[in-house]
């Protein structure tokens, strides 16, 4: 494997509802500008993005950058984590936020504008923080690693609603919830946290790693993200009035402190979902499927630019 000091741009065309498409041209230039050695490619899809990343990581490239949003980072970490060929932490990945929510960056204070965001990467300070990885049981899929925050439940059907509004920006998450106080049902779950067992009527149950989600909110209670542990918040059966009333707190993160919301803090999680109707599990923003899930952390396991 040859060791390669350039850096590999991908690019997701569709993120932020075309915008990584439209100023491509920009950030090409700016990287030229700012003397970046560069290969690029434009992903076409989720598979492709995981699959160029294996083929470049095989190549020796060991520098990337990730023109899109969050659902374009998560693709590119999975691509990482997925790889076999060197340790996941001796990879680095820089961030061009050109997404719709662009929820990860907001932990790591990476500006959300281009020119800034490349000097975040020319500066070449790197840190790291955990992974999370998601079995689905009784799947014979592979893993899905995550980055900022996985969720089952209200969340999961937000996510997928919130695809056809992406037009709406940022407020399409918000768009998204309110849709989903119409037509979600909470369902049954036996959750298991170390030694402890939950069952309950739930409305979600959300497992952390980053401060904000769904463009912008703040659903975990003291989320660090290399401290080993997973920030967890299960919400019970909060009904909608009480979702349509909480609507703020979901974004001050102040919901963790209603009475029907419990938090955690641990390196594993283990959910059933008891309940005939089976909702969906995002992670990151992507929709991943439908189950019950294993889910732990891997410390330390990814480098990125700040
Ligand atoms: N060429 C492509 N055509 C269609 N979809 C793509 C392509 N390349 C990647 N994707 C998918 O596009 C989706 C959206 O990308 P991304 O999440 O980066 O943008 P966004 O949704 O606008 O931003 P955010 O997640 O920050 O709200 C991801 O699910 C990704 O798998």
């Amino acid at each position: 494997m040859a060791i390669i000091n350039t850096w590999f741009v991908v690019i997701n065309p569709t993120s932020g509802n075309g915008l990584g498409k439209r100023k491509w041209p920009k950030i090409e230039a700016l990287l030229k500008q700012h003397q970046f050695n560069f290969d690029h490619y434009f992903t076409k899809d989720e598979n492709d993005c995981k699959k160029i990343i294996q083929f470049a990581v095989n190549q020796g490239f060991k520098n990337f950058i990730s023109v899109g949003g969050d659902g374009t980072l998560h693709n590119v970490v999975n691509g990482i984590m997925s790889q076999n060929i060197i340790a996941t932490n001796l990879i680095n990945v820089g961030v061009i936020p050109v997404g719709t929510g662009n929820d990860w960056i907001k932990t790591h204070k990476i500006p959300n504008n281009i020119e800034k965001a490349i000097n975040i990467i020319k500066k070449g300070q790197t840190s790291l923080q955990d992974v999370g990885e998601i079995k689905l049981v009784k799947s014979n899929k592979k893993p899905v690693y995550f980055i900022n925050l996985a969720g089952i439940g209200f969340d999961g059907y937000v996510v997928s609603k919130v695809y056809k509004y992406k037009h709406l920006g940022a407020l399409a998450y918000l768009y998204g919830t309110l849709l989903g106080l119409f037509s979600f049902k909470n369902f049954l779950s036996k959750t298991t946290i170390g030694s402890e067992v939950i069952e309950a009527k739930t409305l979600m149950i959300l497992v952390g790693l980053c401060q904000y989600s769904g463009g912008g909110m703040q659903l975990t209670k003291t989320p660090n993200t290399s401290d080993g542990l997973f920030d967890i918040s299960i919400a019970k059966n909060i009904g909608k009035l009480d979702i349509i009333k909480n609507v703020l707190r979901l974004f001050n993160g102040s919901i963790v402190n209603h009475k029907k919301v419990s938090t955690y803090k641990n390196d594993m999680i283990n959910i059933e979902i008891t309940d005939n109707h089976k909702p969906y599990i995002q992670a990151d923003g992507e929709l991943i499927g439908k189950g019950d899930i294993e889910v732990k952390i891997i410390p330390k396991a990814f480098s990125y630019y700040y």
